[in-house]
Protein backbone atom coordinates (compact mmCIF):
# COMPACT_ATOMS: atom_id res chain seq x y z
CA UNK A 1 0.00 0.00 0.00
CA UNK A 2 1.44 3.45 -0.99
CA UNK A 3 0.75 4.82 2.63
CA UNK A 4 0.74 4.37 6.55
CA UNK A 5 -2.16 5.45 8.36
CA UNK A 6 -1.69 6.53 11.69
CA UNK A 7 -4.63 8.60 12.89
CA UNK A 8 -4.36 7.13 16.82
CA UNK A 9 -5.01 9.53 19.03
CA UNK A 10 -2.00 8.37 20.99
CA UNK A 11 0.04 9.48 18.18
CA UNK A 12 -1.75 13.02 18.61
CA UNK A 13 -1.72 13.28 22.74
CA UNK A 14 2.19 12.74 23.03
CA UNK A 15 2.86 15.91 20.27
CA UNK A 16 0.46 18.32 21.25
CA UNK A 17 -1.57 19.19 23.80
CA UNK A 18 -5.06 20.79 21.80
CA UNK A 19 -5.94 24.12 23.94
CA UNK A 20 -9.72 25.01 25.07
CA UNK A 21 -11.57 26.50 22.81
CA UNK A 22 -11.78 29.97 23.57
CA UNK A 23 -14.23 32.51 21.41
CA UNK A 24 -17.33 30.80 19.53
CA UNK A 25 -19.59 33.89 18.99
CA UNK A 26 -20.30 36.26 16.88
CA UNK A 27 -17.87 39.35 16.91
CA UNK A 28 -20.16 43.13 16.39
CA UNK A 29 -18.81 46.20 17.36
CA UNK A 30 -15.99 44.64 19.02
CA UNK A 31 -17.75 42.53 21.44
CA UNK A 32 -18.85 38.54 21.06
CA UNK A 33 -22.17 38.22 20.65
CA UNK A 34 -25.13 35.12 20.30
CA UNK A 35 -26.94 35.48 17.08
CA UNK A 36 -29.89 36.88 17.08
CA UNK A 37 -31.76 33.75 16.38
CA UNK A 38 -29.38 32.02 19.35
CA UNK A 39 -28.90 29.01 16.49
CA UNK A 40 -25.23 27.23 16.63
CA UNK A 41 -24.01 24.97 14.53
CA UNK A 42 -20.96 22.35 15.52
CA UNK A 43 -17.69 22.81 14.17
CA UNK A 44 -16.30 19.60 13.09
CA UNK A 45 -12.91 17.60 13.90
CA UNK A 46 -11.89 16.14 10.33
CA UNK A 47 -10.07 13.74 12.31
CA UNK A 48 -13.09 11.94 13.64
CA UNK A 49 -15.88 13.80 11.91
CA UNK A 50 -17.12 14.53 15.47
CA UNK A 51 -17.79 17.92 17.23
CA UNK A 52 -15.32 20.19 18.45
CA UNK A 53 -17.76 22.34 19.75
CA UNK A 54 -20.48 24.87 18.66
CA UNK A 55 -20.59 28.10 16.93
CA UNK A 56 -22.88 30.82 16.68
CA UNK A 57 -24.64 30.80 13.32
CA UNK A 58 -24.92 34.40 12.26
CA UNK A 59 -27.52 34.91 9.49
CA UNK A 60 -29.28 38.21 7.71
CA UNK A 61 -29.79 39.89 11.01
CA UNK A 62 -26.74 39.45 12.28
CA UNK A 63 -25.11 40.52 8.86
CA UNK A 64 -27.11 43.55 9.17
CA UNK A 65 -25.94 44.31 12.51
CA UNK A 66 -22.45 43.74 11.57
CA UNK A 67 -23.01 45.88 8.42
CA UNK A 68 -24.93 48.73 10.70
CA UNK A 69 -21.48 48.44 13.16
CA UNK A 70 -18.89 49.02 10.22
CA UNK A 71 -21.02 51.35 8.77
CA UNK A 72 -20.69 53.32 11.57
CA UNK A 73 -16.76 52.73 11.78
CA UNK A 74 -16.23 53.74 8.36
CA UNK A 75 -18.71 57.40 8.45
CA UNK A 76 -18.01 58.54 12.01
CA UNK A 77 -15.29 56.09 13.32
CA UNK A 78 -11.44 57.19 13.66
CA UNK A 79 -10.29 54.32 11.27
CA UNK A 80 -10.56 55.96 7.69
CA UNK A 81 -9.14 59.09 9.27
CA UNK A 82 -6.57 58.29 11.70
CA UNK A 83 -3.11 58.33 9.69
CA UNK A 84 -1.71 55.59 7.55
CA UNK A 85 1.07 55.87 9.70
CA UNK A 86 -1.14 55.16 13.35
CA UNK A 87 -3.24 52.70 11.02
CA UNK A 88 -0.14 50.70 9.97
CA UNK A 89 0.80 50.44 13.65
CA UNK A 90 -2.01 49.09 15.01
CA UNK A 91 -1.71 46.50 12.23
CA UNK A 92 1.78 45.86 13.24
CA UNK A 93 0.79 45.44 17.06
CA UNK A 94 -1.88 42.69 15.30
CA UNK A 95 0.97 40.63 14.02
CA UNK A 96 2.87 40.64 16.82
CA UNK A 97 0.16 39.61 18.91
CA UNK A 98 -0.60 36.66 16.29
CA UNK A 99 2.86 35.47 16.40
CA UNK A 100 2.63 35.26 20.32
CA UNK A 101 -0.25 33.36 19.69
CA UNK A 102 1.06 31.10 16.78
CA UNK A 103 0.63 27.54 19.18
CA UNK A 104 -2.69 28.24 19.85
CA UNK A 105 -3.93 29.56 16.44
CA UNK A 106 -2.19 26.47 14.55
CA UNK A 107 -3.50 24.58 17.01
CA UNK A 108 -6.93 25.99 15.51
CA UNK A 109 -6.48 25.41 11.94
CA UNK A 110 -5.13 21.68 12.66
CA UNK A 111 -8.47 20.72 14.67
CA UNK A 112 -10.92 22.33 12.56
CA UNK A 113 -9.50 22.19 8.96
CA UNK A 114 -7.30 19.05 8.82
CA UNK A 115 -4.31 20.90 7.88
CA UNK A 116 -0.59 19.84 9.26
CA UNK A 117 -0.17 21.67 12.46
CA UNK A 118 4.04 21.75 11.89
CA UNK A 119 2.74 24.07 8.86
CA UNK A 120 -0.11 26.15 10.10
CA UNK A 121 2.68 26.92 12.42
CA UNK A 122 6.12 27.17 10.79
CA UNK A 123 3.98 29.04 7.67
CA UNK A 124 0.47 29.97 7.68
CA UNK A 125 0.33 31.75 10.90
CA UNK A 126 3.54 33.66 10.47
CA UNK A 127 2.29 33.80 6.72
CA UNK A 128 -0.38 35.57 8.24
CA UNK A 129 1.73 38.08 10.50
CA UNK A 130 4.08 38.61 7.14
CA UNK A 131 0.50 39.79 5.35
CA UNK A 132 -0.72 42.24 7.59
CA UNK A 133 2.95 43.75 7.93
CA UNK A 134 3.36 43.97 4.45
CA UNK A 135 0.01 46.08 4.26
CA UNK A 136 0.82 47.80 7.54
CA UNK A 137 3.88 49.27 5.60
CA UNK A 138 2.14 50.47 3.09
CA UNK A 139 -0.40 52.33 5.15
CA UNK A 140 0.75 55.60 4.77
CA UNK A 141 2.07 55.57 1.14
CA UNK A 142 -1.25 55.51 -0.37
CA UNK A 143 -0.57 58.45 -3.15
CA UNK A 144 -2.68 59.86 -5.86
CA UNK A 145 -1.52 61.85 -8.39
CA UNK A 146 -0.68 65.58 -9.87
CA UNK A 147 -2.60 66.03 -12.91
CA UNK A 148 -1.41 69.35 -14.73
CA UNK A 149 -4.48 69.32 -17.05
CA UNK A 150 -5.30 71.49 -20.17
CA UNK A 151 -7.69 74.42 -20.47
CA UNK A 152 -6.51 76.70 -17.53
CA UNK A 153 -7.56 73.95 -14.53
CA UNK A 154 -5.01 71.58 -12.61
CA UNK A 155 -6.06 68.91 -10.58
CA UNK A 156 -4.67 66.21 -8.53
CA UNK A 157 -6.02 62.45 -7.60
CA UNK A 158 -6.98 60.60 -3.83
CA UNK A 159 -7.10 57.49 -3.60
CA UNK A 160 -9.56 57.09 -0.77
CA UNK A 161 -10.97 53.85 1.14
CA UNK A 162 -13.44 52.20 -0.56
CA UNK A 163 -16.00 51.74 2.39
CA UNK A 164 -17.55 48.91 4.00
CA UNK A 165 -15.76 45.29 2.42
CA UNK A 166 -17.86 41.93 2.84
CA UNK A 167 -15.13 39.09 2.81
CA UNK A 168 -16.04 35.65 1.96
CA UNK A 169 -13.69 33.20 2.62
CA UNK A 170 -13.01 29.25 2.52
CA UNK A 171 -11.58 27.06 4.46
CA UNK A 172 -8.81 25.72 3.38
CA UNK A 173 -6.08 28.06 4.49
CA UNK A 174 -7.92 29.97 7.14
CA UNK A 175 -5.19 32.30 8.75
CA UNK A 176 -4.04 33.63 5.03
CA UNK A 177 -7.15 33.48 3.35
CA UNK A 178 -8.01 35.66 6.32
CA UNK A 179 -5.50 38.30 6.02
CA UNK A 180 -4.71 38.49 2.23
CA UNK A 181 -7.76 40.38 2.35
CA UNK A 182 -8.14 42.09 5.60
CA UNK A 183 -4.66 43.18 5.95
CA UNK A 184 -5.34 45.34 2.00
CA UNK A 185 -8.78 46.44 3.36
CA UNK A 186 -7.52 47.64 6.82
CA UNK A 187 -4.42 49.53 5.25
CA UNK A 188 -6.70 51.22 3.02
CA UNK A 189 -8.81 52.46 5.75
CA UNK A 190 -11.87 50.54 5.40
CA UNK A 191 -14.19 48.38 7.44
CA UNK A 192 -15.17 44.99 7.30
CA UNK A 193 -17.82 42.01 8.21
CA UNK A 194 -15.58 38.53 7.59
CA UNK A 195 -17.28 35.84 6.96
CA UNK A 196 -15.66 32.61 7.27
CA UNK A 197 -16.14 29.01 5.94
CA UNK A 198 -18.39 27.18 8.29
CA UNK A 199 -15.40 24.67 8.33
CA UNK A 200 -13.05 26.28 9.72
CA UNK A 201 -15.07 29.28 11.92
CA UNK A 202 -12.46 29.43 14.98
CA UNK A 203 -9.28 30.92 14.14
CA UNK A 204 -11.27 34.02 12.43
CA UNK A 205 -12.77 34.54 15.68
CA UNK A 206 -9.60 34.46 17.23
CA UNK A 207 -7.99 36.63 15.09
CA UNK A 208 -11.40 39.45 15.52
CA UNK A 209 -10.40 39.06 20.04
CA UNK A 210 -6.56 40.08 18.95
CA UNK A 211 -7.88 43.09 16.61
CA UNK A 212 -9.63 44.12 19.76
CA UNK A 213 -6.58 43.73 21.86
CA UNK A 214 -4.19 45.45 19.07
CA UNK A 215 -6.53 48.34 19.19
CA UNK A 216 -8.34 48.43 16.07
CA UNK A 217 -11.74 50.46 17.18
CA UNK A 218 -14.95 49.01 17.60
CA UNK A 219 -16.96 48.09 14.61
CA UNK A 220 -14.03 47.98 11.67
CA UNK A 221 -13.56 44.09 11.71
CA UNK A 222 -16.77 42.22 12.46
CA UNK A 223 -16.50 38.47 12.44
CA UNK A 224 -20.26 36.52 11.40
CA UNK A 225 -19.90 32.94 11.65
CA UNK A 226 -22.84 30.96 9.64
CA UNK A 227 -23.65 29.64 6.53
CA UNK A 228 -22.91 30.53 3.00
CA UNK A 229 -26.61 30.62 1.81
CA UNK A 230 -27.98 32.74 4.34
CA UNK A 231 -25.01 34.58 5.77
CA UNK A 232 -22.74 34.54 2.91
CA UNK A 233 -25.86 35.47 0.74
CA UNK A 234 -27.00 38.41 2.70
CA UNK A 235 -23.21 39.73 2.83
CA UNK A 236 -23.34 39.95 -1.30
CA UNK A 237 -27.19 41.50 -1.37
CA UNK A 238 -26.32 44.01 0.85
CA UNK A 239 -27.68 47.51 0.53
CA UNK A 240 -24.81 48.87 2.79
CA UNK A 241 -21.32 47.38 2.09
CA UNK A 242 -19.27 48.91 -0.73
CA UNK A 243 -17.62 45.55 -1.92
CA UNK A 244 -17.48 42.22 -1.57
CA UNK A 245 -13.88 40.15 -1.90
CA UNK A 246 -14.76 36.33 -2.35
CA UNK A 247 -12.57 33.27 -2.43
CA UNK A 248 -14.14 29.49 -3.45
CA UNK A 249 -15.57 27.78 -5.80
CA UNK A 250 -17.02 29.60 -9.56
CA UNK A 251 -20.12 28.54 -9.08
CA UNK A 252 -20.79 30.01 -5.51
CA UNK A 253 -18.50 33.39 -7.74
CA UNK A 254 -21.14 33.94 -10.27
CA UNK A 255 -24.14 33.61 -7.60
CA UNK A 256 -22.16 36.53 -5.38
CA UNK A 257 -21.85 38.30 -9.05
CA UNK A 258 -25.12 38.12 -9.68
CA UNK A 259 -26.57 39.48 -6.41
CA UNK A 260 -23.77 42.06 -6.35
CA UNK A 261 -25.25 43.26 -9.85
CA UNK A 262 -28.96 42.74 -8.72
CA UNK A 263 -28.51 45.02 -5.14
CA UNK A 264 -25.87 47.93 -4.88
CA UNK A 265 -23.79 47.30 -8.03
CA UNK A 266 -21.07 47.09 -5.99
CA UNK A 267 -17.60 45.90 -7.61
CA UNK A 268 -16.45 42.23 -6.79
CA UNK A 269 -13.00 40.34 -6.55
CA UNK A 270 -13.33 37.01 -7.09
CA UNK A 271 -10.75 34.28 -6.66
CA UNK A 272 -12.20 30.80 -7.79
CA UNK A 273 -11.33 27.18 -8.77
CA UNK A 274 -8.29 25.95 -10.95
CA UNK A 275 -7.51 22.84 -13.07
CA UNK A 276 -3.30 24.20 -13.33
CA UNK A 277 -1.12 22.78 -15.40
CA UNK A 278 2.34 21.76 -14.57
CA UNK A 279 4.91 21.00 -18.02
CA UNK A 280 7.61 19.01 -17.50
CA UNK A 281 10.24 19.04 -20.51
CA UNK A 282 12.95 16.23 -21.05
CA UNK A 283 15.79 18.48 -20.08
CA UNK A 284 14.84 19.02 -16.36
CA UNK A 285 16.25 17.26 -13.89
CA UNK A 286 14.10 14.06 -12.85
CA UNK A 287 14.24 13.99 -9.09
CA UNK A 288 13.73 17.75 -8.72
CA UNK A 289 11.07 17.63 -10.85
CA UNK A 290 9.02 14.31 -8.91
CA UNK A 291 9.80 16.68 -5.75
CA UNK A 292 8.38 19.71 -7.31
CA UNK A 293 5.31 17.44 -9.02
CA UNK A 294 4.58 15.69 -6.33
CA UNK A 295 3.93 18.98 -3.80
CA UNK A 296 2.21 20.83 -6.15
CA UNK A 297 -0.71 18.54 -6.09
CA UNK A 298 -0.17 16.71 -2.60
CA UNK A 299 0.44 19.61 0.00
CA UNK A 300 -1.69 21.00 1.66
CA UNK A 301 -3.99 17.44 0.88
CA UNK A 302 -4.78 18.99 -2.67
CA UNK A 303 -6.98 21.64 -1.22
CA UNK A 304 -5.54 24.50 -2.47
CA UNK A 305 -6.71 26.60 -5.50
CA UNK A 306 -3.47 26.16 -7.89
CA UNK A 307 -3.05 22.83 -7.21
CA UNK A 308 -1.91 20.97 -10.25
CA UNK A 309 -3.83 18.43 -11.33
CA UNK A 310 -2.85 18.20 -14.97
CA UNK A 311 0.83 17.01 -14.81
CA UNK A 312 2.49 16.99 -18.55
CA UNK A 313 5.51 15.26 -19.22
CA UNK A 314 7.64 14.85 -22.34
CA UNK A 315 7.58 11.79 -23.94
CA UNK A 316 11.57 10.61 -23.01
CA UNK A 317 11.21 11.29 -19.48
CA UNK A 318 7.83 9.84 -18.92
CA UNK A 319 8.61 6.12 -17.74
CA UNK A 320 11.42 7.26 -15.46
CA UNK A 321 9.51 10.02 -13.69
CA UNK A 322 6.68 7.70 -13.65
CA UNK A 323 8.90 5.32 -11.30
CA UNK A 324 10.39 8.01 -9.20
CA UNK A 325 7.16 9.28 -8.38
CA UNK A 326 5.39 6.31 -7.48
CA UNK A 327 8.58 6.00 -5.50
CA UNK A 328 7.58 8.99 -3.78
CA UNK A 329 3.99 8.55 -2.84
CA UNK A 330 5.24 4.66 -1.47
CA UNK A 331 7.08 6.83 1.22
CA UNK A 332 4.32 9.53 1.68
CA UNK A 333 2.67 9.44 5.01
CA UNK A 334 -0.68 10.05 6.13
CA UNK A 335 -2.34 10.63 9.61
CA UNK A 336 -2.67 12.85 12.38
CA UNK A 337 -2.19 16.40 11.59
CA UNK A 338 -0.40 16.90 14.81
CA UNK A 339 1.83 14.30 14.31
CA UNK A 340 5.09 15.47 13.16
CA UNK A 341 6.15 12.58 10.75
CA UNK A 342 2.84 13.00 9.27
CA UNK A 343 2.69 14.50 5.26
CA UNK A 344 -1.09 14.74 4.92
CA UNK A 345 -3.97 15.00 6.91
CA UNK A 346 -7.42 14.34 6.66
CA UNK A 347 -9.63 16.40 3.95
CA UNK A 348 -11.49 19.35 5.44
CA UNK A 349 -14.75 17.43 5.97
CA UNK A 350 -16.93 15.28 4.70
CA UNK A 351 -18.20 16.63 1.51
CA UNK A 352 -15.18 17.33 0.49
CA UNK A 353 -13.99 13.94 0.94
CA UNK A 354 -17.30 12.18 -0.89
CA UNK A 355 -16.89 14.77 -3.73
CA UNK A 356 -12.99 13.94 -4.07
CA UNK A 357 -13.80 10.20 -3.63
CA UNK A 358 -16.71 10.57 -6.54
CA UNK A 359 -14.33 12.04 -8.78
CA UNK A 360 -11.77 8.75 -8.42
CA UNK A 361 -14.41 6.49 -9.23
CA UNK A 362 -15.51 8.39 -12.59
CA UNK A 363 -11.74 8.61 -13.40
CA UNK A 364 -11.77 4.60 -13.06
CA UNK A 365 -15.42 4.44 -15.27
CA UNK A 366 -14.13 6.62 -17.65
CA UNK A 367 -10.84 4.37 -18.58
CA UNK A 368 -7.62 6.03 -16.31
CA UNK A 369 -5.12 3.98 -14.90
CA UNK A 370 -4.90 3.91 -11.42
CA UNK A 371 -1.21 4.26 -10.72
CA UNK A 372 -1.61 5.00 -6.69
CA UNK A 373 -3.91 5.26 -4.14
CA UNK A 374 -7.89 5.62 -4.93
CA UNK A 375 -8.83 4.76 -1.63
CA UNK A 376 -10.08 6.38 2.06
CA UNK A 377 -7.67 5.19 4.78
CA UNK A 378 -9.09 3.61 7.78
CA UNK A 379 -12.38 3.58 8.75
CA UNK A 380 -12.76 7.15 10.83
CA UNK A 381 -11.91 10.53 9.32
CA UNK A 382 -11.84 11.63 6.10
CA UNK A 383 -7.89 10.71 4.70
CA UNK A 384 -7.89 9.36 1.37
CA UNK A 385 -4.19 7.94 -0.26
CA UNK A 386 -2.62 10.16 -2.72
CA UNK A 387 -3.58 9.20 -6.05
CA UNK A 388 -2.19 9.23 -8.74
CA UNK A 389 -3.97 8.34 -12.59
CA UNK A 390 -2.10 7.72 -16.04
CA UNK A 391 -3.39 7.39 -19.26
CA UNK A 392 -5.74 9.83 -18.94
CA UNK A 393 -7.67 11.84 -21.90
CA UNK A 394 -8.49 15.69 -22.17
CA UNK A 395 -12.04 15.03 -21.90
CA UNK A 396 -12.10 13.13 -19.14
CA UNK A 397 -13.90 14.49 -16.02
CA UNK A 398 -11.00 14.12 -14.02
CA UNK A 399 -8.96 16.47 -16.85
CA UNK A 400 -11.59 18.89 -16.77
CA UNK A 401 -12.91 19.51 -13.55
CA UNK A 402 -11.79 21.08 -10.20
CA UNK A 403 -11.03 17.80 -7.23
CA UNK A 404 -9.66 20.01 -5.05
CA UNK A 405 -7.98 16.67 -3.10
CA UNK A 406 -4.74 14.48 -3.26
CA UNK A 407 -5.55 13.85 -7.21
CA UNK A 408 -2.79 14.11 -10.08
CA UNK A 409 -3.85 13.17 -14.08
CA UNK A 410 -0.27 12.37 -15.51
CA UNK A 411 -0.59 12.82 -19.49
CA UNK A 412 2.48 12.33 -22.10
CA UNK A 413 3.27 15.31 -24.35
CA UNK A 414 5.45 15.07 -27.58
CA UNK A 415 6.44 19.00 -28.33
CA UNK A 416 6.14 22.21 -26.98
CA UNK A 417 3.34 23.26 -28.81
CA UNK A 418 1.09 20.18 -28.49
CA UNK A 419 2.36 20.64 -24.33
CA UNK A 420 0.89 24.52 -24.77
CA UNK A 421 -2.20 23.71 -26.00
CA UNK A 422 -3.04 20.89 -24.17
CA UNK A 423 -2.37 23.42 -20.87
CA UNK A 424 -4.31 26.10 -22.41
CA UNK A 425 -7.25 23.29 -22.94
CA UNK A 426 -9.42 24.27 -19.89
CA UNK A 427 -11.98 27.02 -18.77
CA UNK A 428 -9.85 27.91 -15.94
CA UNK A 429 -6.59 29.99 -16.09
CA UNK A 430 -5.20 30.43 -12.44
CA UNK A 431 -1.92 29.05 -12.49
CA UNK A 432 0.97 27.24 -14.53
CA UNK A 433 4.09 25.71 -14.05
CA UNK A 434 6.97 25.01 -16.28
CA UNK A 435 10.27 22.86 -15.33
CA UNK A 436 13.27 23.11 -18.12
CA UNK A 437 16.49 24.18 -18.62
CA UNK A 438 15.79 26.20 -22.14
CA UNK A 439 15.52 30.13 -21.33
CA UNK A 440 13.70 30.04 -24.84
CA UNK A 441 11.12 27.36 -23.89
CA UNK A 442 10.43 28.79 -20.46
CA UNK A 443 9.84 32.27 -21.81
CA UNK A 444 7.70 30.71 -24.56
CA UNK A 445 5.57 28.82 -22.73
CA UNK A 446 4.85 31.12 -19.59
CA UNK A 447 3.79 33.97 -22.07
CA UNK A 448 1.60 31.68 -23.67
CA UNK A 449 -0.48 30.02 -21.25
CA UNK A 450 -3.21 31.87 -20.05
CA UNK A 451 -2.97 31.58 -16.41
CA UNK A 452 -2.80 34.61 -13.57
CA UNK A 453 0.75 33.04 -12.03
CA UNK A 454 3.54 30.85 -13.87
CA UNK A 455 5.82 29.12 -11.80
CA UNK A 456 9.21 28.40 -13.51
CA UNK A 457 11.37 25.58 -11.94
CA UNK A 458 9.49 25.71 -8.81
CA UNK A 459 5.71 25.46 -7.77
CA UNK A 460 3.50 26.88 -5.20
CA UNK A 461 6.29 29.85 -4.68
CA UNK A 462 3.76 32.61 -3.12
CA UNK A 463 5.18 35.62 -2.11
CA UNK A 464 3.07 38.49 -0.66
CA UNK A 465 4.85 40.66 -2.38
CA UNK A 466 3.91 39.01 -5.86
CA UNK A 467 0.24 39.49 -7.00
CA UNK A 468 -1.98 36.49 -8.57
CA UNK A 469 -5.45 35.76 -9.32
CA UNK A 470 -7.32 34.30 -12.03
CA UNK A 471 -7.84 34.39 -16.13
CA UNK A 472 -10.90 33.15 -17.29
CA UNK A 473 -13.21 31.14 -15.47
CA UNK A 474 -10.41 31.42 -12.65
CA UNK A 475 -11.89 34.66 -11.79
CA UNK A 476 -10.38 38.60 -11.29
CA UNK A 477 -9.04 40.76 -9.16
CA UNK A 478 -5.52 40.45 -7.26
CA UNK A 479 -4.96 39.01 -4.11
CA UNK A 480 -1.19 40.17 -2.66
CA UNK A 481 0.83 42.90 -3.58
CA UNK A 482 0.31 46.50 -3.73
CA UNK A 483 -2.69 45.37 -6.74
CA UNK A 484 -4.45 44.04 -3.93
CA UNK A 485 -4.32 47.26 -2.00
CA UNK A 486 -5.58 49.15 -4.97
CA UNK A 487 -8.73 46.59 -5.21
CA UNK A 488 -9.63 48.27 -1.65
CA UNK A 489 -9.20 52.29 -2.67
CA UNK A 490 -11.20 54.11 -5.45
CA UNK A 491 -9.87 57.68 -7.13
CA UNK A 492 -11.41 60.99 -6.67
CA UNK A 493 -10.38 63.38 -9.17
CA UNK A 494 -9.96 67.18 -8.04
CA UNK A 495 -10.50 69.83 -10.52
CA UNK A 496 -9.96 73.55 -10.04
CA UNK A 497 -8.72 76.06 -12.30
CA UNK A 498 -5.63 77.69 -12.39
CA UNK A 499 -5.55 81.74 -13.61
CA UNK A 500 -2.90 83.12 -15.05
CA UNK A 501 -0.39 80.30 -15.51
CA UNK A 502 2.33 81.17 -17.40
CA UNK A 503 2.08 77.89 -19.48
CA UNK A 504 -0.28 75.35 -20.36
N1 LIG B 1 -10.35 28.87 -4.77
C1 LIG B 1 -10.26 28.24 -3.64
O1 LIG B 1 -9.32 28.42 -2.91
C2 LIG B 1 -11.37 27.35 -3.20
C3 LIG B 1 -12.10 26.60 -4.08
N2 LIG B 1 -13.08 25.80 -3.63
C4 LIG B 1 -13.80 24.95 -4.61
O2 LIG B 1 -15.17 24.92 -4.28
C5 LIG B 1 -15.59 23.59 -4.06
C6 LIG B 1 -16.68 23.55 -3.05
O3 LIG B 1 -16.20 23.97 -1.78
P1 LIG B 1 -17.13 24.87 -0.88
O4 LIG B 1 -16.60 25.00 0.47
O5 LIG B 1 -18.53 24.35 -0.99
O6 LIG B 1 -16.95 26.26 -1.60
P2 LIG B 1 -17.90 27.48 -1.62
O7 LIG B 1 -17.57 28.31 -2.79
O8 LIG B 1 -19.30 27.01 -1.43
O9 LIG B 1 -17.51 28.23 -0.25
C7 LIG B 1 -16.65 29.32 -0.10
C8 LIG B 1 -17.29 30.37 0.81
O10 LIG B 1 -18.48 30.87 0.19
C9 LIG B 1 -19.58 30.73 1.08
N3 LIG B 1 -20.83 30.55 0.31
C10 LIG B 1 -21.43 29.40 -0.09
N4 LIG B 1 -22.55 29.67 -0.75
C11 LIG B 1 -22.69 31.02 -0.77
C12 LIG B 1 -23.66 31.91 -1.32
N5 LIG B 1 -24.74 31.48 -1.98
N6 LIG B 1 -23.47 33.24 -1.17
C13 LIG B 1 -22.39 33.73 -0.52
N7 LIG B 1 -21.46 32.91 0.04
C14 LIG B 1 -21.59 31.59 -0.10
C15 LIG B 1 -19.20 29.53 1.91
O11 LIG B 1 -19.98 29.45 3.08
P3 LIG B 1 -20.07 28.11 3.96
O12 LIG B 1 -19.11 27.14 3.43
O13 LIG B 1 -19.66 28.61 5.27
O14 LIG B 1 -21.48 27.66 3.93
C16 LIG B 1 -17.74 29.81 2.17
O15 LIG B 1 -17.57 30.79 3.16
C17 LIG B 1 -14.31 22.86 -3.64
O16 LIG B 1 -14.40 21.49 -3.83
C18 LIG B 1 -13.32 23.52 -4.55
O17 LIG B 1 -13.41 22.95 -5.82
C19 LIG B 1 -13.38 25.73 -2.30
C20 LIG B 1 -12.67 26.43 -1.39
C21 LIG B 1 -11.58 27.27 -1.77
C1 LIG C 1 2.05 29.09 2.04
C2 LIG C 1 1.23 30.16 1.36
C3 LIG C 1 -0.04 29.61 0.84
C4 LIG C 1 -0.87 30.64 0.15
C5 LIG C 1 -2.15 30.04 -0.15
C6 LIG C 1 -2.97 30.78 -1.11
C7 LIG C 1 -4.12 29.91 -1.42
C8 LIG C 1 -4.99 30.19 -2.28
C9 LIG C 1 -6.19 29.36 -2.53
O1 LIG C 1 -6.21 28.15 -2.33
O2 LIG C 1 -7.18 29.97 -2.96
Amino acid sequence: MASEYNGSSKASESVFKIPPIKFTKLFINGKFVDSVSGKTFEAIDPRTGEAITRVSEGDTEDIDLAVKAARQAFDHGPWPRMSGSERGMIMMKFADLIEKNVEELAALDAINGGKLFSHCKAMDIPGAARNLRYYAGAADKIHGTVLKLSKGFQGYTLREPIGVVGSIIPWNFPAIMFFMKASPALAAGCSMVVKPAEQTPLSALYYAYLAKLAGLPDGVLNVVTGFGETAGAAISSHMDIDKVTFTGSTEVGRKIMAAAAASNLKPVSLELGGKSPLLIFEDADIDQAVNIAFNAIFYNKGEICVASSRVYVQEGIYQTFVKKLVEKANAWVIGDPFDPRVNQGPQTDKKQFEKILSYIEHGKREGATLLTGGKRLGSKGFYIEPTIFTDVKEDMTIAKEEIFGPVMSLMKFKTMEEAIKRANNTTYGLAAGVITKNLNVANTVSRSIRAGIIWLNCYTAFDVDCPYGGYKMSGFGREFGLDALNQYLQIKSIVTPIHDSPWH
